[in-house]
């Protein structure tokens, strides 16, 4: 059985995973949100912001938003869809696996009238996170859907980290009205907001953080998409839930289903997803 507690300050349930290796995890059952992934030597991979709010219906500010069943505004509902605002049940747990489910009440079946069924599941192993995405339709009506993983990853440094697997992959720019471009350089680095849905990428990405001399390696299956975001200095003044400079700290690097969506979901059908996170030493 994975622990469940409760944070004291928040007065939150969240669920922590250990893998026999050591590597840890946390989720809190608000937004089924991966808040904490560290590795056997301890070291946290996920950024959250300092000033984030632990208060439903808020979303939690950094770790591992679940943006279902909706991303960004990619369909009829207010940005990245209702899964991180509501609360999941726990269905099924160990040590190092812990299963999340969610069901759309009432008031969010009025602006998204199709019933349906998602689960979390996330695994823990040696340096390794694993996140799966499964949702059902459980209506009588096809449905549309668009999704990511919104994972902020903490970085040394915002001039000493860079993405990697993206060069030649087109992308829409949200900060040029979704204009589509091509990546031409080698790299993703930033120097400036950066705010982009590279389309139809490998199913393999790192985010590079030379400062602290590795990378962290993302795997995706059934996300066709990845979404590179920094807020940099003006949007990131302008968050409530995020401090001036911790922009510095961070980089999102978000599996997808967006630009190249949405996934149609029939009948008793079932869509699923997943990222796998590992660490390669440069
Ligand atoms: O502030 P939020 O609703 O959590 O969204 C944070 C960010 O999410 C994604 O990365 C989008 O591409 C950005 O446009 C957005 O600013």
């Amino acid at each position: 059985m994975a622990g469940l507690t409760t944070d004291q300050s928040s007065g939150q349930k969240y669920v922590v995973l250990k893998s026999a290796e050591g590597t840890t995890a946390e989720i809190f059952l608000h937004g089924a949100h991966v808040t904490s992934w560290k590795t056997v030597s301890g070291e946290e991979v996920l950024f959250v912001s300092k000033q984030a709010v632990y208060k439903p219906p808020k979303a939690i500010r950094g770790g591992i938003p679940v943006c279902f069943p909706q991303f960004g505004g990619f369909g009829p509902l207010s940005q990245h869809g209702f899964a991180r605002n509501s609360e999941f049940a726990v269905t099924d747990s160990a040590a190092d696996s812990v299963t999340l489910s969610l069901t759309p009440s009432k008031d969010q079946l009025q602006l998204f009238p199709h019933p349906f069924e998602l689960k979390v599941k996330v695994d823990v192993g040696n340096d390794v996170l694993e996140q799966t995405l499964t949702a059902t339709n459980t209506g009588s009506k096809a449905f549309e859907l668009t999704a990511a993983l919104h994972t902020y990853f903490s970085i040394s440094s915002i001039d000493k980290a860079r993405v990697d697997g993206l060069s030649g992959v087109d992308y829409l720019d949200s900060l040029q009205d979704k204009r589509r471009l091509t990546e031409n350089g080698a790299s993703v680095r930033f120097g400036g907001e950066v705010d982009r849905i590279y389309l139809a990428t490998p199913s393999r990405l790192e985010v590079v953080d030379e400062g602290r001399g590795r990378a962290v390696v993302v795997e995706k299956q059934g996300f066709p998409d990845a979404v590179v975001w920094n807020p940099w200095v003006d949007k990131a003044a302008g968050m409530g839930d995020f401090g001036d400079d911790e922009y510095k700290e961070m980089v999102c690097l978000e599996p997808a289903v967006a630009g190249s969506g949405p996934v149609t979901l029939q009948p008793g059908a079932t869509w699923t997803a997943k990222q796998t996170l590992s660490l390669r030493q440069l």
